[in-house]
């Protein structure tokens, strides 16, 4: 893998986490954070306080490391504060769970500029806001030596408010398939981002910070949806989870995945013209948008924002996954991808 060309600027600037200090940098992050409408106490403190309206908590921690989730010179700090912190609250959002608070582990160089940190902060606290939470506590610490990259470890907590969590194991045959949000548009971003281009806006800025849909989880559980999750490494590999912890076939429609995902022809469509890519690969086994997709009871009216891609059947030989019915695999291979999903250890 090429290494990420480093952005910021190394050295020992006036600002960098090297002269400004371990509690420079804490202070200065944490006058970013925001409040977290559950927090009784914030950041600050040996722990934070929340108050778990529901009882129960909802927990979930998602890692990014540079060079393999993002790149300083493709994504700002603001743009990554934003990602890292959608990664999680998706996830929260496909228990059906609402996110109360964020903790924020931090490994970076000691040539960071504690600016880039402060846009990180920002960009959290931005992504959080609207739903009421923020970033109640965290820790800094020095990168491994010799080690120019910055991990990122983002812990979410959420809150059910009385709905049963949505598990990834319960459809059941005769179950809808349902979509909510956007397939293959972060997908589409990486590739042009990857050839150099800084456009179409729409596609490069939906890898920057994608925008899952986080209403549409606990509309769903409280629609009483079977099963749900969010699409991190792509729909065909995600769907394969829920397809092999609910025992049954998800059965994906093709020509409603298209006409939800790819009509009116738009960005993914000029990009995939310019690069010689069917933009159906994006859809189909792009990550990072964080979608939800899930299953409902037969004739369930899908809560706003969701609609119809396929249906639950039967276990059989063709495989847990199927596109309009054929096996996963095949429909991947003609779309000339490579995966059904992301490969973490490619
Ligand atoms: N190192 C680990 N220790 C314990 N649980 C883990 C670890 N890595 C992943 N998991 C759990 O495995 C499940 C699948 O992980 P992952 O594919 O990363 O889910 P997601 O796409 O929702 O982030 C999750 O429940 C996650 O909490
Ligand atoms: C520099 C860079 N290269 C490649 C990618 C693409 N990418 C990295 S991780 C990933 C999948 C999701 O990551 P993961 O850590 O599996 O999240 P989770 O499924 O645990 O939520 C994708 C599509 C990227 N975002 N940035
Ligand atoms: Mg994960």
């Amino acid at each position: 893998m090429s290494r990420p060309r480093p952005l910021v600027p190394r050295g020992n600037s006036a600002d960098s986490v090297r002269v400004v200090g371990e509690f420079g940098v804490i202070s200065r992050v944490v006058a970013r954070a925001g409040t977290a409408a559950a927090a009784e106490v914030g950041p600050g403190d040996d722990a934070a306080v929340l108050r778990t309206p529901d009882g129960r908590v909802v927990a979930t921690t998602d890692v990014l490391v540079e060079g393999r989730h993002f790149r300083r010179d493709w994504s700002s700090a603001e743009d990554i504060g934003h990602k890292a912190a959608a990664a999680n609250l998706a996830d929260v959002a496909a228990m059906g769970g609402v996110a109360t608070a964020l903790l924020v582990g931090l490994a970076c160089p000691a040539d960071t500029p504690t600016s880039w940190l402060e846009g990180v902060a920002a960009g959290l606290a931005a992504e959080c806001a609207p739903l009421g939470a923020a970033v109640v506590g965290g820790d800094t610490v020095a990168a491994a030596p010799d080690s120019e990259a910055v991990v990122l470890s983002v812990t979410a907590l959420g809150d059910l408010a009385g709905r049963a969590p949505v598990l990834r194991s319960g459809a059941r045959p005769g179950d809808v398939v349902a979509l909510a949000g956007r397939l293959g548009w972060s997908a589409c971003g990486l590739a042009a981002l990857r050839r150099g281009f800084k456009s179409p806006a729409a596609a490069v800025g939906a890898h920057r910070r994608p925008h899952p849909p986080y209403a549409a989880g606990p509309a769903a559980a409280a629609a009483g949806a079977t099963a749900m999750c969010d699409v991190s490494d792509g729909l065909l590999a995600d769907v394969g989870h829920l397809a092999l912890a609910s025992g049954a076939v998800f059965d994906l429609d093709r020509a409603a995945l298209v006409r939800a995902c790819l009509e009116p022809p738009g960005p993914l469509q000029q990009v995939a013209a310019a690069l010689g890519a069917d933009p159906m690969a994006w859809v189909l086994t792009g990550g990072e948008d964080h979608a939800l997709v899930a299953a409902f009871p037969a004739g369930t009216a899908l809560p706003d924002g969701w609609v119809e891609v396929g249906a639950v059947r039967d276990a059989d030989e063709n495989g847990a996954v199927l596109v309009s019915g054929e096996p996963a695999a095949a429909a991947v291979r003609a779309v000339g991808a490579e995966a059904p999903g992301h490969v973490h250890f490619g």
